[in-house]
């Protein structure tokens, strides 16, 4: 058997035409841009990656987008000074800071400072517990995408035997939150799981975020099995000229390929989808600090 491959890059591009149509005409009726706020302390890889495609696609919707680059040695005291600033402008919308933030700052301060309202990553508290407890709101813009992939493979992924690698608040909780909402049976695994790929073997879904590249093997894989691969690895490839790098996920894509029923493609699977939820939060949170009603079709 030779997987599909699912095209989360296609889709996400069809996503953010629905999203452009919605900032048109909140643009119109409204006279209201969304406005989005992207913060990046230091040179995380994956995090260079996102925002560099993030800047591109937010304007190609139409949306406000502002983007600071705070060095490494950026102080807590700095970044909860920007924090406040984005909070209380009436332009911004949505503020994202990029994970993981260097050893002096400590994220969870950061987190408690964004004002709730404009939590487009679904981190603070309140958006978290609404998420647990089925409320709408945003939904975190990665595991949003992963759903919105899988929705797509199945009519109902009731009683799926689901496995979520990985447990950080910003893919791994919210993902095994999502797909118990759908009925499926979720396990959670992570570093201290024993026998990962028995684990695996058993899962109908795979949704693998840890950040290890390949470190999930084909054998693993359930035959028929759909595989979510939400890892961002750079890894040298010297096959394409000296110090060249490419990305890579958490799935060794090849020897998955081969027994899977569907797989996400890195790059070109989750990514995209994860930038395209990430506007669609904006214009949800758009919505609501405004008093109208956030659109239905680019939620959970
Ligand atoms: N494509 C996209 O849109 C996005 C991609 N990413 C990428 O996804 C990956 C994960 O991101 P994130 O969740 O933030 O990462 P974190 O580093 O926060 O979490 C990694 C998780 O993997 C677990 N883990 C580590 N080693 C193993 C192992 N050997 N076996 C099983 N589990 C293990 C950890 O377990 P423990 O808790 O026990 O330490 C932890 O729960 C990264 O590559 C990141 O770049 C992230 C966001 C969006
Ligand atoms: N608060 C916070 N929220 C995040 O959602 C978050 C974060 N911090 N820190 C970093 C990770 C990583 N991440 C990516 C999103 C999209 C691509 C992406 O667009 N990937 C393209 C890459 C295409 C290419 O450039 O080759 C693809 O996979 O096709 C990559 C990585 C979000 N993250």
């Amino acid at each position: 058997m030779t997987a599909r491959i699912i095209d989360g890059k296609a889709f996400a591009e069809d996503l953010r035409g629905r999203i452009a149509g919605h900032v048109n005409r909140l643009k119109t009726d409204h006279q209201l841009t969304p406005g989005l706020a992207v913060v990046i302390v230091g040179h995380d890889p994956a995090s260079q990656v996102y925002v560099t495609n993030k800047a591109r696609q937010t304007a190609e919707v139409g949306m406000h987008s502002e983007k600071y680059e705070l060095p490494e040695t950026t102080s807590e005291a700095e970044l909860l000074g920007l924090i406040t600033r984005l909070n209380a402008d009436p332009k911004i919308h949505g503020i994202l800071v990029q994970l993981p933030l260097p050893a002096q700052i400590d994220p969870t301060r950061v987190i408690l400072a964004i004002a709730p309202e404009k939590d487009v990553d679904c981190f603070t508290p309140g958006s978290v517990g609404r998420l647990a407890i089925g409320l709408p709101g945003p939904v975190s813009c990665t595991p949003l995408g992963c759903l919105m992939l899988l929705r797509n493979e199945f009519e109902s992924m009731a009683g799926l035997d689901a496995v979520v690698i990985g447990r950080s608040n910003l893919v791994g909780k919210p993902m095994a939150q999502l797909l118990l909402r759908e009925n499926c049976t979720v396990t959670m695994a992570h570093s201290r799981t024993r026998d990962l790929a028995e684990v695996v073997r058993r899962a109908d879904i795979v949704v693998a975020a840890v950040g290890r590249a390949k470190m999930i093997a084909g054998e693993w894989i359930k035959p028929g099995a759909t595989v979510i691969d939400v890892g961002i690895n750079r890894i040298d490839a010297p096959e394409k000229g000296p110090g060249k790098t490419r990305l890579v996920g958490d799935v060794d894509f090849e020897g998955a390929k081969a027994v899977a029923g569907a797989i996400t493609p890195v790059p070109g699977g989750v990514g995209p989808m994860t930038i395209a939820c990430l506007l669609a939060n904006t214009v949800t949170t758009a919505s609501l600090i405004n008093g109208l009603t956030p659109p239905r079709d680019l939620t959970a």
